[in-house]
């Protein structure tokens, strides 16, 4: 599948430490997994997590889901020996929490090698330097840290995210601009599925590949909030058709529903329908 319309709708935290939830993520629909060695697991429980993670990995049963294992970050007791355990790992993906400069991601590469590194962006000093962070060769992917960032930015929670917004676009312009999967923060609240489906619209309108979950429960509206609906795959055919048809009169320019169709639209039109193909696919398999 090409990497850039792999679906990445929903990507469930799982604390590397709860063999219940490590078994029960085998089940789950969902498009990515990140095992998490950093803030869901307890200092007691860091140095256990690591083989109960091994363990779980080694015995497979994940199918298709991208397996993203989190580390502790490089400055802390449990950084470095993490690192070297997810080398010995069925990992596809190393996530450095914290991240805030190039030079960590050039830290965490020189234990890691070649595997393909993601970046936990919740850090005032990463937002300002997010274009590097997402430049670096090996960074493949950004997540959005919301809890960290509104911790360290002092804000207050509003439901329509404004304290959050520079920094989130900051992060979107970056990982775009380096053809980056970026998925947004996660919304704490695992129980309210309304606030959840109103945060995945806002996200999906911003352009998140997908949104980070906490909860099971989160799962099925995140993978429709962030999959194309029957109405933009409808209108994404009838634009291709109405603009093939025009241009093979030698015109460059459709009408669809009252709205001008020209090249442009039509590449969107044809991503739309990659990405609800890419979506099949992956359930089917
Ligand atoms: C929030 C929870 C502590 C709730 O756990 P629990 O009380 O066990 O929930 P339930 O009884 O409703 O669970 C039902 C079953 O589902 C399984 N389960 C629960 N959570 C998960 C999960 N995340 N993945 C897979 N399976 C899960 C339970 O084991 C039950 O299974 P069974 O008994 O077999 O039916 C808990 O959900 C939890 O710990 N969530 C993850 C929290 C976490 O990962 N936090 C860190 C990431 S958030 C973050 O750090 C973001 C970022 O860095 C930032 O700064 O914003
Ligand atoms: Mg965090």
């Amino acid at each position: 599948m090409d990497s850039r319309q792999r679906p990445y709708r929903s990507v469930l935290y799982i604390p590397g430490s709860k063999d219940r939830a490590l078994d029960k993520a085998r089940t789950l629909p969902v498009d990515a997994i990140i095992f998490d060695l950093e803030d869901a697991v307890s200092a007691d429980e860091k140095v256990n997590a690591r083989e109960t993670l091994k363990a779980a990995l080694a015995a497979g049963g994940y199918g298709e889901r991208v397996k993203i294992v989190r580390i502790n970050g490089l400055d802390t007791e449990w950084g470095r020996a993490d690192a070297e355990v997810v080398r010995e790992m069925d990992a596809d993906v190393v996530l450095l929490p914290k991240v805030n400069s190039a030079a960590d991601v050039d830290a965490l590469a020189a234990i890691t090698g070649d595997l393909p590194i993601w970046a936990m962006m919740e850090t005032p000093r990463g937002m300002l330097n997010a274009a590097e962070i997402a430049a670096h060769p090996l960074m493949a992917g950004f997540v959005m840290g919301t809890n960290d960032l509104a911790k360290e930015l002092q804000t207050r929670f509003r439901p329509d995210r404004l304290p959050l917004m520079t920094s989130l676009g900051l992060c979107l312009l970056a990982a775009k601009a380096e053809g980056l999967i970026v998925v947004d923060g996660v919304y704490n609240a695992f129980k309210d599925a309304e606030g959840l489906a109103a945060e995945c619209a806002q996200g999906r309108d911003m352009g998140f590949d997908g949104k980070t979950l906490i909860h099971p429960a989160q799962v099925d509206v995140t993978n429709a909030a962030f999959a194309p609906s029957e109405i933009e795959i409808d209108l994404a055919r009838r634009q291709i058709a109405a603009f093939e048809e025009v241009e093979a009169q030698g015109q460059g320019v459709a009408v669809v529903d009252g709205k001008i169709v020209e090249n442009l639209h039509v590449v969107t039109a044809r991503e739309i329908l990659a990405k609800a193909e890419a979506i099949t696919a992956l359930q089917a398999g």
